[in-house]
Parts: structure tokens; C-alpha cells; sequence
């Protein structure tokens, strides 16, 4: 579902800083892989760089079996909204919109049919806990429940890859662990690979691998994490 190869991004400035390079990484549909590392290693930078958000300098990148380098940016745009599903850490709910508008964004965007676009966005609601909450404004609602319509959201439109940067950093542990439980639970459903950046050990152990980065590669250590 994702296949990154022989990635190289390079930190421009006046003393130019190789981030990562001869980079590998491959998540099949319905797998989640924790990226773990210290602070400033360029855990982030990579999945903006997954994302197309940032150039790489090298490398080749396919999602869903489209590669991904060399589009222009208004394909890149468009392969973004349909393939790909996003979680950050301060859920980017929009605070004037109810719970279901939140989660028909992707919807709309996509040029799906109003009410089409409504409904799914209820049943999405509801398979992340939140049935009966639909018309409610963002809030009302607590830090845990945000991220749930954040995956909701994230996940409306049947993404084939869902980014996702410490997604229960400002949660606490019991919070954490079912926010965890839902959005894994939701990738295998929906057969959607998942990439998940976290600091966090509990986090990292709940993936199916945990890789490393540090000395410019990705390293497997599931065993040891
Ligand atoms: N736009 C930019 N221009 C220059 N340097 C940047 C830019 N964005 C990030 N950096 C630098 O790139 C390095 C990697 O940052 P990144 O945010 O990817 O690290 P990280 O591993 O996600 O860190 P953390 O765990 O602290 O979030 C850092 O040294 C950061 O200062």
C-alpha cells in the first residue's frame, strides 16, 4: 500500500543537514508501523515528505501503487484528498462546524453529494462512539472524544494511508489506549496502511512494527521496543 525507496531529504541552510537518506519503508494495507526516535531526528519531516507536503531530494514513493513523485502540485492535491486520511495531535476540528460537518469535510471535498456526505459521516460518528453527538459543536467535547471524530474524519473517505503524528500526545494513559485501540481497529477494518509517529512507548508497542529513526535509516525494533 506504501512503498518509500532510497528516500533523501537534505535540511537546506547555510550548513546543509542530511536528515535521512537511502531510506526504506513499506506498510501493507491494514498494518500500522510506529515511527519512533529522539526529538529533531525528522519523524515529522518524513511524513510530511510521505504526504508530498515537503520535496524529498531524492527517493520514489508509491501510495496505493501510484507513485507520487514528479506530480505537479494540483495532482498531488487531488491524490491527497482521495488516498490519504490525517491524524495530528491538535485534531485540526474546525470549532464552527458541528461533529458531522467536521467529519464530511473530506466528503466535500471529494465533491460527494450533500446528503450522501452526511450519512456516512453519522456512521463514521457513531463507529467511533460518538452516535447521538453528530450535531454537537466541537466544544462540548472532551480531548479524547476530539481525536475520535479526528479519526472519524481521517478516515471517512476510505483512505488507502493514514499519517499520523503523536495522535494521543496530549491525552492521558486510559484516554490514550482506547484512542490506540480505535484507530487501529479502524485501519484493519478499512484495510488502510497507517504510519504513526509517537514519542510515547505505549503507543509505539500497540503497532504491528515499531522502526527507529536515527543514523539516517529507518531500523526495525519491534523486539526490543
Ligand atoms: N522548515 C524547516 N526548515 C529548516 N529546518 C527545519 C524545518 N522543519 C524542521 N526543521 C528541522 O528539521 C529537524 C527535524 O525536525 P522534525 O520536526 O522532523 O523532527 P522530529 O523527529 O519530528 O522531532 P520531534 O520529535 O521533536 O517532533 C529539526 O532539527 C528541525 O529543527
Amino acid at each position: 500500500m506504501l512503498e518509500a525507496r532510497a528516500l533523501r531529504k537534505t535540511l537546506p541552510g547555510t550548513s546543509p543537514r542530511v536528515l535521512f537518506d537511502d531510506l526504506e519503508l513499506q506498510v501493507a494495507g491494514g498494518e500500522c508501523v510506529a515511527i519512533v526516535g529522539e526529538s529533531g531526528v525528522g519523524k515529522s519531516t518524513l511524513l510530511n515528505c510521505l504526504a508530498g507536503l515537503e520535496p524529498l531530494d531524492g527517493g520514489h514513493i508509491e501510495v496505493g501503487g501510484r507513485r507520487i513523485d514528479g506530480l505537479d502540485d494540483d495532482a498531488m492535491a487531488r491524490l491527497r484528498r482521495e488516498a490519504y486520511g490525517f491524524v495530528f495531535q491538535a485534531f485540526h476540528i474546525l470549532p464552527h462546524l458541528t461533529l458531522a460537518q467536521n467529519v464530511a469535510l473530506p466528503l466535500w471535498l471529494l465533491k460527494q453529494d450533500d446528503r450522501r456526505a452526511d450519512e456516512r459521516a453519522r456512521s463514521m460518528l457513531a463507529r467511533v462512539g460518538l452516535h447521538g453527538r453528530a450535531d454537537d459543536a466541537p466544544h462540548t467535547l472532551s480531548g479524547g472524544e476530539l481525536q475520535r471524530v479526528a479519526i472519524a474524519r481521517a478516515l471517512v473517505h476510505g483512505p488507502r494511508l493514514v499519517l499520523a503524528d503523536e495522535p494521543t500526545g496530549n491525552l492521558d494513559p486510559a484516554r490514550a489506549n482506547e484512542v490506540l485501540d480505535l484507530l487501529l481497529d479502524q485501519l484493519r477494518a478499512s484495510g488502510a496502511a497507517g504510519v504513526l509517529v509517537t514519542h510515547s512507548r505505549m503507543a509505539a508497542q500497540r503497532a504491528d512494527r515499531v522502526l527507529e529513526l536515527g543514523q539516517l535509516r529507518l531500523m526495525d525494533i519491534t523486539e526490543h521496543a
